[in-house]
């Protein structure tokens, strides 16, 4: 079976002493053509790996502007199928990084647990989040996913305590460390209990360790770059794309706005 590149990605990083920048987006948020062009140039502004995200109708921790996303998102009738199709046409269309579709659980459960991986592969999506599969029921789906080559990125909180060693133990790819318990969205600050909690899970594994929910600035990037190897980007992502919904729906100034979105994570970024 050929190397994963969320894998290869992670090791050359931390070879080059940089953090991964990893920007959340929700696809068909406002449309699949707009996605994949956000696939490809979010790629060139300086993103190491893309979160897709599927949107959920009844999603569990999404905060306001990522469900106003999934609503836009969900008049397209987006699938986890669709989400796989983009990747793998950002893939033809020259992308170099990995992809990790976050999906919850029941549509990977409706789609059949062997198919999904099965066209995981085939898509070249290289790891999938599903944040309502607790990990004491998720032996059984890594299986499958290890078999096709696919990591099954598990997340941690920092009321996970006890489990965290369980949780890690299981990890493939990276450790997806909620920094802030609630839903996700912008924050304004952080307190260094959050330093404690990624700094235990980092000495707790070998593998690479992204901290994300709130962040929204190049500060914070910074702030979190000593304990971490990895920060997602979610809300303030989704954010820009609503600002450049106008933009972004005429043919003639859609450039513009992708454009401006991919500034922004250049700007998280460097
Ligand atoms: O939006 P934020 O605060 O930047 O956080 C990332 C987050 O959006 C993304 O990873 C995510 C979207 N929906 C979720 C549900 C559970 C855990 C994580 C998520």
């Amino acid at each position: 079976m050929s190397v994963n590149r969320i894998d290869t990605t992670f090791a050359s990083l931390r070879e080059r002493g940089e953090t991964a920048m990893i920007p959340f987006i929700t696809v068909g948020d406002p449309s699949k053509e707009i996605t994949l062009e956000l696939l490809l140039e979010l790629e060139k502004a300086g993103a190491d790996l893309i979160e897709l995200g599927i949107p959920y109708s009844d999603p569990l921790a999404d905060g306001p502007v990522i469900e106003r996303a999934s609503g836009r998102a969900l008049k397209h009738q987006i699938t986890v199928e669709d989400g796989m199709k983009l990747a793998k046409q950002a893939r033809l269309a020259g992308a170099q990084i990995p992809y990790v579709l976050f999906t919850y659980f029941n549509p990977v459960l409706q789609y059949g647990l062997e198919r999904f991986f099965e066209a995981m592969a085939a898509h070249e999506v290289s790891g999938v989040i599903i944040p309502d599969l607790p990990i004491e029921e998720s032996d059984p789906i890594r299986v499958i996913a290890d078999r096709h080559g696919i990591h099954l990125v598990p997340l941690v909180a920092p009321t996970s305590k006890e489990r965290v060693a369980k949780i890690v133990e299981q990890g493939r790819g990276f450790i997806y460390c909620v920094s802030t318990l609630g839903v996700t969205g912008m924050r304004d600050s952080f307190d260094e209990r959050v330093d404690r909690f990624l700094d235990e899970v980092r000495g707790s594994t070998a593998l690479p360790i992204a901290v994300g929910f709130g962040i929204s600035k190049p500060e914070h990037v910074e702030r979190f770059r000593p304990h971490c190897d990895g920060v997602i980007v979610g809300s303030a992502i989704v954010r820009k794309v609503e600002e450049c919904i106008p933009l972004l729906q005429d043919p003639s100034t859609a450039q513009d706005g992708v454009l401006q979105i991919s500034q922004f994570v250049r700007q998280l970024k460097s």
